[in-house]
C-alpha cells in the first residue's frame, strides 16, 4: 500500500535540485503531534528520499500526552522504563536494503527520544547505512538521545544530527539537508 505513497513524493521532488532521487535515502519519523512531521516532509522532499512512519499500536491520544499528569500514559511509561517497550504496528520497512542513507526523525521527551522509535531501530539492522537523527523540542537539545538511539542498535554510522524547534521554518530544515551534501 506504500509504493503509490512513494511514487508520488517522487514525483514532487523532480524539480527540486538538491534531490538524489534514486530512492537510496529514506526518512523514518515518528510524530507524536505533528511537528515532526512536518520537520519529515521537508527533510523527506529536500532529500528526494521516501518516508516510513513509525505507528504505536495504540496510539497516543492528547490525554496520554499530558505530561502536566503524573498518572497519564506518557508520565507512567516514563517512571517505568520497563514499560515503555511500545508495540508498533509494524518495524518492517519495504525493500530496507535499497537505502544507503536512513533520517531518523523524533520528538525530545524528557530529554529522551520519544520511545516509540526505540522498538523500530532495535528491530532493524543498519549495517551499511549512514544514520542522521533529527529531533523536535520545545527548548531541549539533541543531547545524547542519538546516541542513546545508536547504542540501541549498535549498527549502522550514526552522524551527530540535528535539533529544530517545534515550529522550525521550512527554509532552516532544507538549509540542514543541503549542508549535508548527501
Ligand atoms: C511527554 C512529552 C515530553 C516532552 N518533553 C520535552 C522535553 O524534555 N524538552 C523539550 O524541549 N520539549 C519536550 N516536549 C515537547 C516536544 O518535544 C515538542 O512539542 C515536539 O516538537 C513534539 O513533536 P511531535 O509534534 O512530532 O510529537 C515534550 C512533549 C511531550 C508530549
Amino acid at each position: 500500500q506504500d509504493s503509490d505513497t512513494s511514487q508520488s513524493d517522487l514525483s514532487m521532488t523532480t524539480d527540486t535540485p538538491t534531490t538524489s532521487g534514486d530512492g537510496s535515502t529514506l526518512v523514518v519519523y515518528y510524530s507524536a503531534q505533528g511537528h515532526t512531521e512536518e520537520v519529515a516532509n521537508v527533510v523527506a522532499d529536500a532529500a528526494g528520499a521516501d518516508v516510513f512512519v513509525i505507528t504505536p499500536s495504540e496510539p497516543y491520544t492528547d490525554d496520554d500526552l499530558n505530561w502536566t499528569n503524573d498518572n497519564s500514559r506518557v508520565s507512567i511509561e516514563h517512571d517505568n522504563p520497563d514499560q515503555r517497550d511500545v508495540e508498533l504496528t509494524t518495524t518492517d520497512v519495504p525493500n530496507w536494503d535499497s537505502y544507503d542513507t536512513v533520517f531518523i526523525g523524533y520528538p525530545i521527551w524528557w530529554a529522551v527520544a520519544a520511545w516509540p522509535v526505540n522498538g523500530f531501530v532495535e528491530a532493524n539492522d543498519f549495517t551499511g547505512k549512514t544514520v542522521i537523527p533529527f529531533c523536535t523540542s520545545t527548548s531541549s537539545g539533541l543531547g545524547s538521545s542519538a546516541t542513546q538511539l545508536a547504542e540501541l542498535t549498535g549498527t549502522g554510522d550514526w552522524q551527530e544530527g540535528q535539533r529544530f524547534s517545534s515550529n522550525a521554518s521550512e527554509s532552516d530544515v532544507q538549509n540542514w539537508v543541503a549542508s549535508l551534501n548527501l
